[in-house]
């Protein structure tokens, strides 16, 4: 067993308002291990921040504690503190006249005493944080000429030159576009993997949680904190009752959120043997409202493909007739056109 890192003893967190307690999450009892990526999710205001803050010793429990590398927390000085764990805020931070290097070199001070002056061995693991952190070539630019996820990657370099044992970043991924997300994520999972670092980092990145944690601690609502592999948390329904909306729903199928879009009807699609195909015919339909059901005795379009020479040929049959199509978007085109399942009614 990998040895704990990081742990919540019958946490509650929360604020103190006009000297009452206003409890955001309570009874949190979760450990977080060496080696190991932990994905934080929960929708908006549940209290992933305020579990973050108070794991990092930035804000007081309200009750119960948390243990760093065995010793508590509140017992720790902030050098001793810093040198085990590493922290990335979505905070916009305030920056000078510095540039990406000089950030970076910041997470060195809990090792350089008073002075702050590098040695040697401490730019190494400054350029080395650079270059696990994909910032080597932000080094030389100015912070406040840099775009925000830019200066996300500094902050991440900032932290992985702290060599924490544990690192929490709270939404680090929002600034950054799709690939740089998915590329983040995985390099905080290979770095665990590589070096032990336990990282636990909060996103709204669902789909991209569910790819790659080891473990997701799922807020749910009413304040308590469940944590399990992602699969075991789709297939027990713990996901979509976290998430799910009157007006979204989680597709444990797909992995990945839908809009409970008014039904039109049922569209069955019959093309096989190119699942990629498949897939996206399928998307297309439900996209326009459509409820897809191959086996359905009744259905209001129905879609079917094969290949050409060039691309895919689109079948599809309407109450209205059939038509033909070379793309999705003749597909959608005509679907739309078709009247919804209440129109067509007593026909
Ligand atoms: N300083 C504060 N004083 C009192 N209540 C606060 C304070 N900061 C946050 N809260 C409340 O605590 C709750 C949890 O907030 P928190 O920011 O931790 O949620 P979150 O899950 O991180 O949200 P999001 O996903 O929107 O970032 C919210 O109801 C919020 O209004």
């Amino acid at each position: 067993m990998r040895p704990e890192v990081l742990r919540a003893n019958g946490l509650a967190v929360g604020y103190r308002v006009r000297r009452r307690a206003s409890t955001v999450l309570s009874e949190v009892d979760l450990g977080l291990h060496a080696g190991e990526l932990v994905c934080l999710l929960g929708v908006n205001g549940t209290g992933k921040s305020t579990l973050m803050r108070t794991l990092a010793g930035m804000q007081p429990p309200l009750a119960g504690s948390v243990d760093l590398t065995g010793v508590p927390l509140a017992g720790l000085s902030r050098v001793e503190r810093a040198r085990r764990l590493a922290v990335v805020l979505t905070t916009r931070i305030q920056v000078g006249n510095l540039r990406g290097i000089d950030l970076v070199e910041l997470g060195r001070a809990p090792y350089t005493g008073w002075s702050g002056t590098l040695g040697a061995a401490d730019k190494v693991i400054v350029r080395e944080a650079l270059a696990l952190a994909g910032a080597e070539s932000l080094a030389e630019r100015m912070l406040d000429e840099l775009s925000d996820g830019e200066r996300q990657r500094l902050m991440v370099a900032r932290a992985l030159a702290q060599q924490p044992d544990v690192l929490l970043l709270d939404e680090p991924t929002a600034f950054l576009d799709a690939p740089r997300r998915a590329e983040l994520t995985a390099m905080l999972r290979g770095l665990g993997r590589a070096t032990r670092l336990a990282v636990l980092l909060s996103t709204h990145d669902v789909e991209l949680a569910l790819r790659n944690a080891d473990v997701v601690w799922l807020v749910l609502p009413g304040g308590s904190v469940v944590a399990g592999a992602p699969e075991d948390l789709v297939l027990d329904g713990v996901l979509e009752r976290a998430f799910g909306g009157r007006d979204h729903t989680f597709d444990p199928l797909a992995g990945g959120f839908q809009v409970r879009a008014q039904t039109h009807g049922t569209a069955r699609v019959t093309g096989a043997g190119d699942e990629l195909t498949e897939v996206w015919t399928r998307r297309a339909l439900q996209r326009c409202g459509y409820r897809i059901d191959d086996t359905a005795a009744v259905a209001e379009v129905e879609v079917g493909w094969h290949r050409t020479a060039d691309g895919h040929r689109w079948k599809v049959s309407t109450p209205g007739g059939n038509s033909e199509h070379d793309s999705l978007a003749g597909v959608v085109d005509t679907v739309r056109r078709t009247p919804p399942r209440s129109a067509t009614d007593g026909r």
